[in-house]
C-alpha cells in the first residue's frame, strides 16, 4: 500500500482508492464534457523483440439449453406491487410490445458515433473548471517560476546593456530544449548501443544461464534474440519459482474442493438457455432477436451498439428472466451493458403508479459509478426510467433531493449508499428488487467487507443479484455470503483473460539499476508512447512527483489518485479524455473499469502486486475490439507477476515482446532528471505552501459560514454512520492492503455491534468530533463566540500569510 508521507500534501480528507463515506460535502455535482480521443499510430520499433508465442486459446464453450422460468420476486406492499416479467400484459404498457422487431437505422436516434461513457455537456465542464480554479495547479506554479526566471534574466541583461534576442525570452531554465526536442532516433535500436545489450556483456553467469535456459526451452526461432526479455520470465529455477510450483500443487487440491462447492452452489450449467430468436430460430448476434423492447433498442442504436458482445449475448436472456448470476468476461468486453440492458427491460414492465427505487448498482470507485450512470442514462434515454447517482465526494443534499423523487435505479459507491440509507429519510431500500455488484471480486475483498454486510443485511433478501468482473472470484465461500439463489455462472472464455488486440511489452530493470526507472519512463513517453498513455504507479506520492517532472519537461500530464478532491479527479480524467493532456498518471484507483476511448498505451511504472490488478490495468487499452499496448517496467521483485503475465499471454497466443532501452537515452534522462532535482523540490515546496494557504482560506470561509448560517447548520438532522471514524479508517486501510495484495496474515474479523453499542459509539464520535447539534442553547451561544474568535484569528493569519507571500 501507498505509504503516507508527511511531505506529500493532502488536498482534502478524501483518502484513498476505495469509495468512501462522503468526503467534502460541499462539493457539487459532476461535470464532464464530450471529447474526442486522438488516434495514434504504432510504429514498428527496433527496440522490440517478440517473445515466442504459445498455443492459441481454445474456443469458447457452447451454451446449453436451459429452463426459462424466472425467479419469484418478493411480495410487496399493496401500493407497490412487484415488477412484472417481460411478456406479461400490463395495463398502460400496450404501446410497448416486447416481441416486435426493430431495424437499427430505421429511426433517427441521433447516433453518437464515438459514444463515450464519460461524455456529458460542455457547460458542465466549464462549471467544473470554474470550481477547481482554486485548486493548486502545478502547471501554473511552473509557468510562474519560468516567467520569474525569464524576467530576472532579462533584467540582468538589461543592466549589463546586452541585447535581448527573442529566443532568450523562451528560455525555460529547466534544461536544454534541444535535448528534449531532438527528432532523430538517438541510436534507437542500434543493438550495440542499447543498454540491455551493453549490460549483457558484463552480465553475471547466472543471467547467461537464464537466457540459455529460455532459448533451449523454446522451440521458437526468435527465442535466441530475446535474452533480455526471456530472462525476465526465465524458466531457470529461482526461489520464487520453487515457491510457485508448491503453490500450484496446493491450488490443484483446492481446485478440486472448490469444484465440489461450486457444483452445489451454482445452477447446473445445462440450465443456461440457448438464445432463440423469433420463431425458434437460433439468434446469431442481434439485440432484436432477444425480444428487447423498442425504447431499449433505440437507446442501443443511439449509442452505436448494433450487435451484442458475447457476454451480453449470454447474460441478457438469463437476467431478463430474473435469475441470479455471476458473470465474467475480459476487460472492455461490454459487461456494463450486459447488466444494464436486462435491468431496463425488466423495469419497462414495472407498475408506475407509485415511484419506487427498485435497482441498486454498486461500484468500488466513484469514477466508475459516474461512468456507469452516464452509460445507463444514455442507453435508457428513450425510456421513462429514472436514475440517481450516489457517489462520495459530491453533495449529499443534492443527492437527497434526487432520492426524494424515488428514482428507479440508484448507481452508488457502497459508502455513500449506506450514508443515504442511514441518514436520508427519502431513500428507501425495502423495495429493492435487483442488486448489481460490478467489479464484484474487488467488492468482496477486505475493505468493502463491512460496508457490503451492512447493505446486504438491510436490503430485501428476495432480490435478484448479479455479480460481474473481468477477474471474477471463483471462491464460492466469498459468494455464499452475498445470499444468491442458485446463480447461473456465465463465463465468456474463462481462460482467456487478456484481450486479443493487446500487445504486452516488458522492460527489465536489472538488480541495482532500479534507479533508472524514471529515466526509462521519460524516454518511453518522450520518444515511443507520446499520445493517450495511462501510467500506473503504486504510490500516490511518486505519481505526483513524476507529474512535476513531466510538467517541467513540457509534457502535458494529469494525475489521478486518492489524494485529490473528487472535482480534481473528474477534471483529470476529463482532461485526459479530451486530449488536453496526453498522459494520465494514476494509481490503482483507475485500474478497474475506466472506459476511456482510444487509450493507446498503458505503462506500468511499477508492476502491480497481483496478476488480477495487472489484467485490470492493461485492460484500460485494447477495449471493445481495438488494439493497444501495455508496457511494464519490471524489476527483480516483480518476477512472479511478470512470469504469470507472460505465461498467460503465451497460453492465449497473445503477443508478448521485450523492449531494450538505448543506454545513451537512459544516461541522457538520468542527467536531465538530476539537473531538475532542485527545481522539482522547489515546485513541490511552493505547492505545499500554496496549499496551506488555500486550506487556511477554506477554513476561514467555513468559519464565516458557520457564523452566517449558524441556525440553519445546527437545525440540520444529525448524520450517523454505522462505523466509527476509527473503524472507517481501519476499513480504508484494509481496502488499500487488499488492493495492493499486501494484507499480511489474518486480519481480525469485525465483530458486529449491538444496537446499544453502536449508539454509544456514535455518541462518543459526536463528542470527539465536536459536533454542535447536541448542545444546549447556552452552549451554542458560547460556541458562536468561539467560532467568531476562531474566524477572526484565521482571517488575521491568512492576511499575514498572503501579505508575506506577496512580499516574497
Ligand atoms: N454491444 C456493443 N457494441 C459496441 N460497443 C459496445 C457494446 N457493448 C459495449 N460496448 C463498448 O465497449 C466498451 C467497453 O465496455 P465496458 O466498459 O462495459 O467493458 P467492461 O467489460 O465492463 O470492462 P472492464 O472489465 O474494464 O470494466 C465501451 O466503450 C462500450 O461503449
Amino acid at each position: 500500500m501507498a505509504p503516507k508521507d508527511d511531505d506529500f500534501v493532502f488536498t482534502i480528507d478524501d483518502d484513498d482508492v476505495v469509495s468512501d463515506d462522503g468526503g467534502a460535502e460541499d462539493l457539487q455535482e459532476i461535470a464532464k464534457l464530450a471529447g474526442k480521443g486522438q488516434k495514434r499510430k504504432h510504429t514498428e520499433d527496433p527496440d522490440l523483440h517478440v517473445l515466442p508465442k504459445g498455443a492459441p486459446s481454445k474456443k469458447a464453450k457452447k451454451e446449453k439449453k436451459k429452463g426459462k422460468k424466472g425467479k419469484e420476486v418478493s411480495p410487496e406492499p399493496e401500493e407497490e406491487p412487484e415488477m412484472i416479467q417481460p411478456g406479461e400484459d400490463v395495463e398502460g404498457n400496450d404501446d410497448i410490445a416486447s416481441d416486435f422487431e426493430f431495424a437499427v437505422g430505421d429511426i433517427d436516434t441521433g447516433v453518437v458515433d464515438d459514444f463515450d461513457g464519460w461524455g456529458l455537456s460542455a457547460e458542465k465542464q466549464e462549471e467544473a473548471a470554474a470550481r477547481t480554479s482554486t485548486a493548486v495547479d502545478i502547471d501554473e506554479i511552473i509557468d510562474r517560476r519560468r516567467n520569474k526566471k525569464t524576467n530576472a534574466a532579462k533584467r540582468a541583461k538589461e543592466e549589463a546593456g546586452e541585447s535581448d534576442p527573442e529566443e532568450e525570452a523562451d528560455f525555460t531554465g529547466f534544461g536544454e530544449d534541444d535535448e528534449l526536442l531532438a527528432d532523430d532516433g538517438f541510436g534507437m535500436g542500434a543493438g550495440s548501443d542499447s543498454e540491455s545489450e551493453a549490460e549483457e556483456e558484463d552480465d553475471d553467469e547466472e543471467d547467461e544461464k537464464a537466457s540459455d535456459g529460455e532459448a533451449d526451452a523454446s522451440e521458437d526461432e526468435d527465442a535466441a534474440d530475446d535474452s533480455d526479455a526471456a530472462s525476465v520470465a526465465s524458466e531457470t529455477v529461482h526461489p520464487d519459482d520453487v515457491q510457485q510450483s508448491e503453490d500450484e500443487e496446493m491450488s490443484d487440491k483446492e481446485d478440486a474442493e472448490e469444484a465440489k462447492k461450486a457444483a452445489a452452489f451454482f445452477a447446473p450449467e445445462e440450465e443456461e438457455p440457448v438464445k432463440k430468436g423469433k420463431k425458434g430460430a437460433k439468434s446469431i448476434g442481434s439485440f432484436q432477436s432477444m425480444s428487447l423492447s423498442r425504447p431499449i433498442l433505440r437507446g442501443l442504436a443511439a449509442v452505436g451498439f448494433t450487435e451484442p458482445t458475447p457476454i451480453q449475448m449470454k447474460t441478457i436472456p438469463i437476467a431478463v428472466a430474473g435469475r441470479d448470476l455471476v458473470g465474467g468476461a475480459e476487460t472492455g468486453s461490454g459487461k456494463t451493458a450486459a447488466f444494464l440492458i436486462p435491468i431496463f427491460e425488466r423495469l419497462l414492465y414495472r407498475p408506475k403508479k407509485v415511484p419506487t427505487t427498485r435497482v441498486a448498482i454498486l461500484m468500488p470507485t466513484r469514477e466508475l459509478a459516474v461512468q456507469c450512470f452516464n452509460v445507463a442514462t444514455k442507453i435508457a434515454s428513450f425510456t421513462d426510467i429514472t436514475f440517481a447517482q450516489m457517489v462520495g465526494g459530491f453533495s449529499m443534499r443534492e443527492q437527497e433531493a434526487v432520492l426524494r423523487t424515488r428514482p428507479d435505479v440508484v448507481i452508488a459507491t457502497p459508502g455513500r449508499f449506506i450514508d443515504h440509507m442511514t441518514n436520508s429519510a427519502s431513500f428507501q431500500v425495502e423495495h429493492l428488487e435487483i442488486l448489481v455488484l460490478d467489479e464484484a471480486d474487488r467488492m468482496l475483498e477486505e475493505g468493502f467487507e463491512s460496508q457490503l454486510n451492512e447493505i446486504l443485511t438491510t436490503i430485501p433478501k428476495s432480490r435478484q443479484t448479479m455479480l460481474f468482473s473481468a477477474t471474477m472470484t471463483s471462491s464460492v465461500d466469498k459468494l455464499v455470503r452475498i445470499g444468491m439463489d442458485k446463480p447461473v455462472r456465465l463465463m465468456v472464455d474463462a481462460k482467456k483473460q487478456t484481450v486479443k488486440g493487446l500487445t504486452q511489452e516488458f522492460i527489465r530493470l536489472r538488480l541495482g539499476k532500479e534507479d533508472r526507472r524514471l529515466a526509462y519512463l521519460m524516454y518511453l513517453c518522450e520518444k515511443i508512447y507520446t499520445e493517450r498513455v495511462i501510467i500506473f504507479f503504486r504510490q500516490k506520492k511518486e505519481a505526483h512527483r513524476v507529474r512535476v517532472v513531466f510538467a517541467l519537461c513540457g509534457m502535458k500530464a494529469s494525475e489521478l489518485h486518492g489524494n485529490m478532491s473528487q472535482e480534481q479527479r473528474i477534471q483529470a480524467v476529463e482532461s485526459f479524455r479530451s486530449g488536453t493532456s496526453q498522459y494520465l498518471l494514476a494509481t490503482d484507483v483507475a485500474s478497474r473499469g475506466l472506459d476511456i476511448k482510444n487509450v493507446a498505451t498503458v505503462i506500468n511504472y511499477e508492476a502491480p502486486q497481483s496478476h488480477e490488478i495487472y489484467l485490470h490495468r492493461v485492460g484500460r487499452t485494447a477495449r471493445a475490439g481495438r488494439s493497444g499496448r501495455a508496457c511494464t517496467l519490471a524489476a527483480e521483485p516483480d518476477r512472479k507477476i511478470v512470469k504469470q503475465a507472460v505465461k498467460t499471454s503465451r497460453e492465449q497466443g497473445a503477443k508478448v515482446v521485450s523492449r531494450q532501452v538505448p543506454a545513451e537515452e537512459t544516461d541522457k534522462w538520468i542527467q536531465k532528471i538530476k539537473d531538475l532535482e532542485d527545481e522539482i523540490e522547489e515546485v513541490l515546496k511552493e505547492e505545499k505552501e500554496e496549499r496551506v494557504l488555500s486550506i487556511t482560506e477554506r477554513d476561514l470561509k467555513r468559519g464565516e459560514n458557520l457564523i452566517n448560517h449558524e441556525d440553519e447548520i445546527k437545525s440540520r438532522p444529525k448524520r450517523t454512520w454505522f462505523e466509527s471514524e476509527k473503524e472507517k479508517a481501519a476499513e480504508r486501510e484494509k481496502g488499500a492492503q487488499a488492493l495492493n495484495n499486501t494484507a499480511g496474515g489474518s486480519i481480525k474479523k469485525k465483530q458486529k455491534l449491538s444496537h446499544k453499542d453502536k449508539k454509544k459509539l456514535e455518541a462518543k464520535d459526536d463528542r470527539t468530533e465536536g459536533k454542535q447539534w447536541k448542545k444546549g442553547k447556552a452552549d451554542r451561544g458560547m460556541t458562536t463566540a468561539k467560532s467568531k474568535e476562531k474566524a477572526a484569528h484565521i482571517k488575521a493569519k491568512t492576511k499575514k500569510a498572503v501579505h508575506g507571500k506577496r512580499k516574497a
